[in-house]
């Protein structure tokens, strides 16, 4: 399939949103054959994105199950640019327009360790607006038969909120939480893409749930 029309940094022009891509790419047995995961051969590679606001335990389980699952782990927030990352540690919200080429950078840095012989890649995006998430749902076009995978982390901001306050030496300070939940847009019954997980669990119960929503999504790829 060729990939959509585009503008440079990489967000399809029709109507500005593409739909969620489905559940199961048709047509996606890579060259490679079969991939291995968590010990399985699956038929397609996949792309695991923790999502949700700041302090919902993004890095806590992105890094647990790139490890369960044998995979390269993406931080997405070593790919903000340093203006990004000035603005947010002087407490001021980033817009859609400093969002868009990071969240091209973390599409193409995925799709590269696809195409580098990878099975499967996590990475960890806040990807706070459907239309975020839509930027990484074009990667099947540029990997074709990759599945793509959401892993909504949520919690009351309260929760979030004390989280973030605990934190020691992160430049995103409890000032920051509120605009996330702002501009939040809780992912929808139509994007059937998406694993919800509770984080207001203890981390042992949070990624029990994960791996075993992980291993059911998993199941229906062998
Ligand atoms: N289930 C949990 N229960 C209690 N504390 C948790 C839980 N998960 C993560 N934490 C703690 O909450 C804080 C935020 O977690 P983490 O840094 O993984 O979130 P994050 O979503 O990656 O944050 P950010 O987006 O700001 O980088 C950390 O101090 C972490 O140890
Ligand atoms: O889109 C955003 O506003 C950012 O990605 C933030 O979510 C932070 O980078 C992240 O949460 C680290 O605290």
């Amino acid at each position: 399939m060729a990939p959509p029309k585009s503008l440079p940094n990489g967000i399809p022009t029709s109507s500005n949103t593409v739909q969620p891509a489905p559940a199961a790419v048709p047509n996606g047995v890579t060259s490679t054959g079969t991939a291995v995961q968590d010990g399985a051969e699956t038929k397609h590679k996949h792309i695991w994105l923790v999502t949700g606001p700041a302090g919902c335990g993004k890095s806590t389980v992105a890094k647990a199950l790139a490890t369960h699952l044998n995979m390269p782990y993406i931080e997405g927030d070593e790919f903000h640019p340093p203006a990004n990352i000035e603005k947010m540690s002087n407490g001021i919200p980033l817009t859609d327009a400093d969002r868009w080429d990071w969240l091209t950078a973390l599409r193409q840095e995925s799709v590269r360790h696809i195409d580098a012989g990878n099975h499967g890649v996590v990475l960890t995006c806040s990807a706070l607006k459907r239309k975020y998430r839509d930027v990484i749902r074009v990667a099947p076009y540029f990997a074709p038969g990759v599945f793509l995978h959401f892993i909504y982390l949520h919690a009351p901001e309260e929760v979030l909120l004390k989280r973030v306050g605990a934190r020691q030496g992160h430049y995103m300070g409890a000032n920051m939480v509120h605009s996330q939940f702002s501009i939040l847009e809780p992912p929808m019954e139509d994007e059937t893409d998406v694993i919800s997980i509770d984080v207001s669990r203890t981390p042992q119960e949070v990624m029990d749930d994960v791996l075993a929503q992980v291993q059911q999504t998993m199941e229906s790829d062998e």
